[in-house]
């Protein structure tokens, strides 16, 4: 199994078929759940009651992505419902601390999520308390939006941190993810790739994830080769 989890964006999916949406990408190795408030972004998604019925019915499991104010109180929620990862958003945490270890209390893995314009160097000294850290590759809100390649170098930095660290955790990228892009996430450090668009607006879903991996693959070997030369 490849050490590179693809999680598609049911944000790009039919909502009026969320459950069929959900059965066509049981090959990906989680689905990725945006909650959106209209408060931290201009965009409304779903709460808890049908995250949770979505939870039940799922061949997968759920990476939960929340895009909400007063993270610490409705995070914990998603955890009692049973989603396996929760991420909030630094910039809406009040206690980022507490709130992971909370998550992790509950039995989800605990995860934290950085704008684009957000630096990811104040939030280093707690990556033993994350299992996932989310470097936004586009502003958070809205599918289809064009890649960030900016937020490259905070990729670079973050990856060089966890590895420094020693702790296991993920590094996810999100927006604009496709197989023109995932290559370049992929040798800056990305391990987990959330792809909205480029999932669900192929014909194929099953074969565009599969498409994705091999292309982060191929990038993730070449940037291992790259670190490794004298
Ligand atoms: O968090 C998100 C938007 O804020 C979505 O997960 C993201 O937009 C995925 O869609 P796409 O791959 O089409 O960019």
């Amino acid at each position: 199994m490849s050490h590179l989890h693809i999680n598609p964006s049911i944000l790009s999916a039919d909502f009026s078929r969320l459950g069929d949406e959900l059965r066509a990408i049981t090959d990906a190795d989680a689905a990725h759940i945006d909650v959106m408030d209209n408060h931290f972004v201009p965009n409304l998604t779903w709460g808890p009651p049908v995250v949770e019925r979505l939870h039940e019915i799922s061949p997968i499991p759920f990476d939960v992505h929340l895009m909400i104010e007063d993270a610490d109180r409705w995070a914990p929620r998603y955890a009692e419902i049973g989603c396996e990862s929760v991420t909030f958003h630094a910039e809406a945490a009040i206690a980022p601390i507490k709130l992971a270890r909370e998550l992790r209390a509950q039995g989800s893995r605990a995860g934290m999520a950085l704008r684009p314009a957000t630096p990811v160097e104040p939030y280093l000294d707690m990556l033993e308390e994350l299992d996932l850290l989310l470097i936004m590759t586009v502003e958070p809100g809205f599918g289809g939006q064009k890649f960030l390649d900016l937020t490259l170098p905070k990729l670079r930095r973050a990856a060089e941190a966890v590895r420094g660290s020693g702790a296991s955790v993920a590094l996810q990228v999100d927006g604009g993810v496709s197989e023109e892009t995932i290559g370049r996430a992929a040798e800056a450090g990305a391990n987990v790739f959330v792809a909205g668009s480029s999932v669900y607006g192929a014909d194929d879903p099953a074969a565009a994830i599969e498409g994705l991996r091999s292309v982060a693959e191929r990038a993730a070997e070449n940037s291992t080769r790259i670190t490794n030369m004298p």
